[in-house]
């Protein structure tokens, strides 16, 4: 009986500690072990990456190579610059593979993909092993356990987890690996389309992702930034599973810390070191294993002798938080992603709404610019320049660095949606998407949606003032200062509201508070802009506007979102592109609590008569300025556009 033949394919696991799925390989004894990346066009061309993220990724993908070489001299890590949908069949056959093995991915474009994949293994007599490690528990398993709902509370983690079992111990990694084959590729390799490119801004030099299978060398080489065309990398922040060990060898060697982590407890302001692990871009590139991070973690908690820190705010609280988000998108797919079309979401009219794509339901990546005002705070908020030191110190540091505390997240994501700007969630989901090195589809989508109240949490009268709340852990203003350069010298007085400092003591301290961020300088002398808004003003405003949203109730599965009859139930004194009334009647629901502390009653149970009947007075009432105002606002919305080629592009999706 021959030797198995076996393609290992990295994608979510860059490392060889406890890989379930390498496991699986090497347990067939093979022959030939052929560890494969395959360079899949959607990361390069529809998903956004900013440069930062690439050097991680290229980074995870040098040490892995060094360390497989490490395990056999005669083998490494082989980029294939190809996309796996088409890849793989030629592939099969040249290097006459009998088993292909990978570690399971759940999200949304990777099942689809890896479906195509499988039914291609089938079709060319290739046997496939696929197994899970991503996670604690298989994404799909705790749907399961979770009645086959997404599961959307951390209870209901931990309930459907204790039906799953326990969370596996960590497997070590292996003392050997088997060496590659034959590599002659002898096929033509088929070029993927470019169009449309969604990190052409990413890019200054020549882009050459695709310049040969196997590279400008035929070497199989992971490739560098300048081959990619991409920009410098700013990050700090460095990848690799030899980087991620020594991280989380240096956290558990801290007993007093692993034991008593308290995720609230921890400062967003601290820097160099930050207050929490720091760990999120190894897991997210699967160069450390959660499961290793966990049972240290707990292995630490159970021998401690004081008291221990539980979940969900322990350290292995959080990591249930990251397989709530994956069973939340596991059983949702594309539809986690959005608001239209998901029955988990909350609807509320926000500025900015993402277009829609009525032929697949889902949206195209661009948006409607229903407010210049929102559009203008939009921008102001992504480059740190809102006029609120605390959130632009925020900004600029994920957009230098790529990472920011989770309390940090908390603020600028309040900030932008229900405690400022009113603007879409989709929208700074997607900034974080191109800016974040830890960007994690389920966990972004599903940490927007918990801040923004359309999802796993609903108090939306909790905001986070952006003076009140950094001044709580950094009176000094250090984190300001560091990342904000131009207030350094402000007294700690004015750190967080620059604006009220007289101005002599501006000129004093080599800076004026003035315009809307476009001016840098004037002179000898730094410019930081005022405020974008009032913001006690912005506050009580969108409060106002959510509470409107949650009395109307609907989700973005209710037949008003779906057909656009929406706006119909909408007042315009409340904050919101409401956009006019145009459109098909729909029916209305009711909410039984406009306070958010109880549940919408779902569409399916029909109006309340008496609230149909107020709902529908106010919104006769503002009808006829509605029906102007909304000509283009419901195409904007909702576009039908043909899908190409029945390819569908959904704009945000897990990086590698
Ligand atoms: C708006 C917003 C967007 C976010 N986007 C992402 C994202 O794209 N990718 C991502 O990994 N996390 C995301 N988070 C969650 C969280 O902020 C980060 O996981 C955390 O800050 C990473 O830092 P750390 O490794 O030091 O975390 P620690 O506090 O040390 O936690 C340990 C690990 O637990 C996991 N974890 C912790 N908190 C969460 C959480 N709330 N949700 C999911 N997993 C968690 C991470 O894997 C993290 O590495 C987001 C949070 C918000 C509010």
């Amino acid at each position: 009986m021959p030797k198995p033949r076996v393609i290992y394919w990295f994608r979510t696991d860059l490392r060889l500690h406890d890989s379930p799925a390498l496991a699986a390989a090497l347990a067939l004894s093979p022959e030939v072990l052929y560890p494969i990346w395959t360079w899949d066009p959607h990361y390069v061309y529809r998903a956004r990456v900013g440069p930062n993220r690439w050097q991680y990724l290229l980074d995870c993908q040098n040490d892995l190579s060094g360390s497989i070489t490490k395990l056999n001299p005669r083998s490494k890590l082989l980029v294939i610059r190809e996309a796996p949908q088409t890849l793989f069949s030629k592939l099969f056959r040249a290097w006459r593979i009998t088993h292909l093995v990978f570690e399971k991915d759940t999200d949304a474009y990777a099942k689809e993909r890896d479906d195509e994949v499988v039914r291609l293994a089938r079709e060319a007599g290739v046997q496939v092993v696929v197994k899970t490690g991503r996670t604690l528990y298989d994404p799909d398993e705790l749907v399961k356990m979770n009645n086959g709902k997404p599961t959307m509370s951390i209870s209901q983690v931990i309930a459907a987890g204790k039906k799953i079992g326990a969370i596996p111990r960590p497997i070590p990694a292996p003392d050997w690996l088997p060496g590659l084959g034959d590599t002659d590729l002898g096929f033509e390799q088929e070029k993927p389309k470019s169009e449309p490119d969604v990190n052409a801004l990413q890019r200054d030099g020549h882009e050459a992702s695709y310049s040969a299978l196997a590279g400008p060398n035929a070497d199989f080489a992971v490739p560098t930034m300048e081959e990619l065309g991409l920009k410098v990398a700013t990050t700090p922040h460095r990848g690799g599973e030899t980087a991620a060990l020594r991280a989380l060898d240096e956290i558990i060697a801290n007993e007093e810390y692993t034991a008593t982590f308290e995720k609230p407890k921890t400062a967003p302001t601290a820097f160099e070191p930050q207050s929490t692990t720091l760990l999120s871009p190894h897991m997210h590139f699967g160069s450390l294993s959660c499961r290793l991070f966990y049972w240290r973690a707990q292995d630490v908690v159970d021998k401690h002798k004081g008291k221990a820190s539980q979940p969900p705010t322990s350290l292995t609280g959080q990591l249930l938080f990251r397989d709530m988000y994956f069973g939340a998108q596991a059983a949702l797919g594309f539809r986690f992603g959005q608001t239209y079309n998901n029955p988990q979401c909350r609807f509320i009219p926000w500025h900015l709404p993402s277009k829609i794509d009525t032929s697949t339901g889902m949206i195209t990546g661009e948006y409607q610019v229903d407010s210049a005002e929102a559009e203008a705070h939009l921008r102001r908020w992504k480059e740190g320049c809102t006029g609120f030191p605390w959130i632009d110190a925020l900004m600029r540091q994920l957009k230098r660095e790529g990472w920011i505390h989770h309390l940090g997240r908390h603020a600028v994501a309040c900030f932008l949606t229900r405690g400022g700007c009113y603007v879409d969630w989709e929208r700074g989901a997607e900034v974080f998407e191109e800016w974040l090195i830890d960007h994690e589809a389920a966990c972004n989508i599903g940490n927007w949606q918990w801040l923004s109240c359309t999802a796993f949490f609903a108090q939306f009268y909790r905001c986070y003032s952006p003076v009140a709340f950094p001044q709580k852990w950094d009176k000094e203003g250090n984190f300001v200062r560091k990342y904000v350069p131009e207030l350094a010298r402000f007294d700690k007085k004015y750190i967080y509201e620059p604006w009220k400092a007289p101005i002599a003591d501006q000129k004093k301290w080599g800076c004026q508070i003035r315009g809307d961020g476009s001016i840098m300088t004037d002179g000898e002398m730094e410019v930081y802009p005022k405020p974008m808004f009032e913001f006690p003003t912005r506050r009580d405003i969108c409060i106002q506007g959510m509470k409107n949203a949650y009395h109307v109730g609907l989700y973005g599965n209710s037949p008003q979102v779906l057909d656009g009859s929406w706006r119909r139930l909408f007042d315009d004194q409340a904050e919101g592109p409401t956009g006019g009334t145009e459109g098909p009647a729909g029916a209305m629901v009711e909410h039984e609590d406009n306070e958010g502390h109880g549940k919408a009653r779902p569409v399916a149970e029909g109006p309340s008569p008496k609230h149909t009947k107020k709902m529908a007075a106010g919104s006769e009432k503002k009808a006829g300025h509605k029906r102007e105002a909304s000509q283009g606002t419901l195409d904007g919305m909702v576009t039908r556009k043909k899908k190409k080629d029945g390819e569908v592009f959904p704009n945000r999706t897990h990086f590698g």
